[in-house]
């Protein structure tokens, strides 16, 4: 597979969860954990990102991340990639239109936490990335108010799916979303940085 990815079978069901990981912790394996469950997915790829486009500060080297990413999210249906770093992809919407290209049979699903959903209106074309993928939102502390009201949330009402419908999303076609809550994991990268427990040089 190109790009060190790994083999895909027809119809397998990826979510792919895109983030800095600047450092990884346990919300974001909470989180793959239950999105599998929830939303039924085969597989789960933490696409570690070169630098968020809407972030100033740069994160730590990417080599860094990666080997933090595999050491903490040890999963045989998981598997962790620089996706983007070896493909020149920075903005969503060109991963994944790249990732279709590349993986034609897979079921992509875009995965993220209820605070990236309140933004997700400021994405480069994210109206496009809607079109492209099913989007699986998990809750995360705090955030579940918020993203009720995000513009995304409110511009795609009528593509949510009711929850009870939630284990189907990837066999939807786009644009859908789902929403799911999940028992709270009160841990960001931004906490374990302030505690100094990893610098980003
Ligand atoms: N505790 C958590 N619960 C649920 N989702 C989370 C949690 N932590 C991170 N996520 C989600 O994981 C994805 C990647 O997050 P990211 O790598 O930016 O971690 P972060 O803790 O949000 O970092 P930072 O504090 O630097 O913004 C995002 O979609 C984010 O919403
Ligand atoms: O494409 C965009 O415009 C865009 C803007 C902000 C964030 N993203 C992606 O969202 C994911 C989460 O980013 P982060 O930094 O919050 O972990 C990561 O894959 C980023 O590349 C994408």
């Amino acid at each position: 597979m190109p790009y060190g990815l790994p083999y895909v079978a027809r119809g397998q069901t990826i979510g792919l969860l895109g983030g800095s990981f600047d450092p990884p912790h346990a919300g974001h394996v909470h989180l793959t954990r239950e999105a599998m469950k929830r939303f039924g997915l085969d597989r789960v790829w933490w696409l570690v990102s070169p630098g968020n486009p809407l972030k100033a500060r740069g994160p730590a080297a990417l080599a860094r991340r990666m080997a933090a990413a595999r050491a903490i999210m040890d999963h045989p249906r998981v598997h962790v990639s620089d996706f983007e770093a070896q493909a020149g992809t920075r903005y969503t919407a060109e991963t994944l239109a790249l990732l279709q290209k590349s993986c034609p049979q897979a079921r992509f699903v875009w995965l993220m936490g209820a605070d990236n959903l309140a933004q997700f209106h400021r994405w480069r074309d994210w109206e496009e990335i809607m079109a492209r993928v099913p989007v699986g939102v998990l809750a995360r502390p705090g955030d579940r108010l918020e993203a009720r009201h995000a513009k995304a949330a409110q511009v795609f009402h009528k593509a949510r799916l009711h929850p009870a419908q939630n284990r189907l999303l990837s066999r939807k076609a786009a644009p859908v979303w789902g929403f799911a809550n999940m028992p709270m994991r009160a841990i960001s990268s931004t906490e374990i940085r302030k505690n100094g427990a990893w610098t980003t040089s």
